[in-house]
């Protein structure tokens, strides 16, 4: 499911002082099918509005976003879309088993095929034991893993996660690696906004930088190996991130936090 962004502008107007936000600038951006791009940029970047406007929740001010040939507002374009919120909210008196057959049953899958898909997500995301539970009883790390079977249960082919990584413990974290690069080999397109830069590194094949609502750099996976071949390795034996640095560099000169 190819993504195409073409000069997109959002601007919001804070009901504050009416003062304007440029969250995203002029961006243009392509993703190819079955790729993976990460977006990183400190915070304020623009990341998650990019991926509100994909999904279709907010409207973009002017430019083009195509989901295969289809506008983010089209019915069609959005039952292919998986998505994971930064924060995500769900009511929190429904099961991650509830929350999961309401997203297959929205989304038109065919009966049959619902219960095998929801065993395979909770026995993937090592929710089995909580299935009945509430949600409003559950860690955070099991709300985010919720969160996730939810994206993923009608099986979307463009999937997009805001922080996946949020909340998660090593071995969540390790599940949902292992399941991106699953998704991946089954030919998934995946666009995930993280801070932890060294997930970004390890499983995005593209790595997009923002500041500011502009698209600062966009460096293959290769031109990430290439870099790191030409550094000489760190005298206490420390692991180098390339990408850190490269992050820092691009923006460090206007880092504003939020
Ligand atoms: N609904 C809104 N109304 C006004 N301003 C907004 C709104 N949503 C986002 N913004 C502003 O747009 C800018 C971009 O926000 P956005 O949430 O996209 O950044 P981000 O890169 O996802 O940040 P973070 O890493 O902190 O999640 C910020 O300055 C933010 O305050």
């Amino acid at each position: 499911m190819e993504v195409v962004f073409d000069q997109v502008n959002k601007t919001f107007v804070s009901s504050f002082a009416r003062k304007k936000v440029h969250a995203v600038v002029d961006l243009s951006l392509s993703v190819k099918t079955g790729e993976i791009l990460g977006i990183v940029g400190p915070n304020g970047a623009g990341k998650s509005t990019l991926l509100k406007m994909l999904m279709g929740f907010i409207r973009h001010d002017s430019g083009t976003i195509l989901i295969g040939d289809k506008r983010p507002s089209d019915p069609e374009a959005r039952i292919q879309m998986g998505y994971l919120p930064e924060n995500p909210y769900y009511y929190d008196h429904l099961s991650a088993e509830d929350l999961m057959k309401f997203s297959a049953t929205t989304s038109g899958m065919v009966k049959q095929d619902i219960k095998p898909r929801i065993e395979t997500l909770l026995k993937t995301l090592n929710l089995e034991h909580a299935r009945k539970r509430r949600l409003r009883t559950y860690s955070k790390g099991m709300t985010q893993r919720a969160g996730i079977c939810f994206a993923l249960v009608h099986d979307p082919e463009l999937i997009i996660f805001d922080e996946p990584m949020s909340g998660l413990d090593p071995l969540g974290r390790k599940l949902v690696v292992d399941m991106v690069l699953d998704l991946k080999k089954k030919g998934k397109t995946i666009l995930f906004c993280s801070h932890i830069l060294n997930d970004v590194e390890r499983l995005c094949d593209r790595m997009a930088i923002m500041d500011k609502g502009h698209l600062k750099k966009i460096l293959s996976k290769q031109e990430l190996m290439e870099k790191l071949d030409d550094k000489p390795a760190a005298a206490d034996g420390s692991e180098t991130n390339i990408l850190e640095n490269i992050f820092l560099d691009t923006i460090e000169s206007e880092v504003a936090y939020e």
